[in-house]
């Protein structure tokens, strides 16, 4: 049995394959996407030619450790594929995303993709969303009326302003994170929707649509590629 490490590793890795040389490529955000990181920085020393559209600080200082060339969403007119990690993914794809508070970001380059790639171990895949709070970021002016909101549409059964070290964790674009607690997500699409539509709310870590397939790594060490569509 592999250690849970050994196993995103493997994942990691594997998807560095799909990463062709002279190819622009979103780089999520992640300890899964970390080896994935690890992986290219080794085959960018030894001539791999990449420039990686980062999803957040954390991952623009670890490319940058890695020796991977970085760009930026506006500098490229085609972004073949975009790799990222999830908290949850279901049989359709949906996605929760934004455990490390960086879903805004991933869902720009997610959408500017023309394929997402998911990264992640066994245990992210599951029948049903919604055991892990969905992240939802929020303007802070006003966040508590959005949680107000959240709570007697009675959507969820929980929601909670997202803390790190005692204080409010504030996003790489500034922004509140509320981690909102379901039974579980029956209808991703609609519950998207509903909340996107609240003022005050810049996105929600609901990934409908969006994912292509998912490279998932197993403790037996196997690797398994899904296809959504
Ligand atoms: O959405 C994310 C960050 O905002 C991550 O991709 C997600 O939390 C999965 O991370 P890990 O690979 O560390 O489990």
């Amino acid at each position: 049995m592999l250690s849970s490490e050994e196993v995103k590793k493997n994942a990691g890795v594997f998807a560095a394959d799909l990463v062709k040389n002279g190819m622009n490529f979103g780089l999520g955000t992640g300890s899964t996407v970390y080896w994935l990181i690890r992986e290219l920085g080794v085959r960018v020393s030894q001539g791999l030619e990449i420039r990686a559209v980062p999803t957040s600080a954390q991952t623009v200082s670890l490319a940058l450790e890695a020796g991977i060339p970085l760009t930026d969403l506006d500098q490229v007119a085609q972004l073949p594929i975009a790799i990222d990690g999830a908290d949850e993914i279901d049989p359709q794809g949906q996605l929760i995303k934004g455990g490390g508070g960086a879903l805004l970001q991933e869902k720009i380059v997610a959408a500017a993709a023309e394929k997402m790639i998911v990264i992640a171990d066994g245990s992210k895949y599951v029948s049903q969303l919604g055991r892990f709070p969905l992240p939802v970021e929020v303007i802070r002016f006003g966040y508590k009326q959005v949680m107000r909101r959240l709570l007697d549409a009675g959507i969820c059964r929980s929601v909670k302003l997202r803390e790190k070290n005692g204080t409010p964790f504030i996003t790489d674009h500034q922004h509140y994170i509320l981690d909102c607690q379901f039974d579980h997500i029956d209808d991703a699409p609609a519950i998207n929707t509903f909340i996107r539509n609240i003022t005050g709310v810049v996105e929600t870590g609901l990934f409908v649509r969006m994912a292509s397939s998912a490279i998932i790594g197993h403790s037996d060490g196997r690797v398994e590629t899904i296809n959504f569509r």
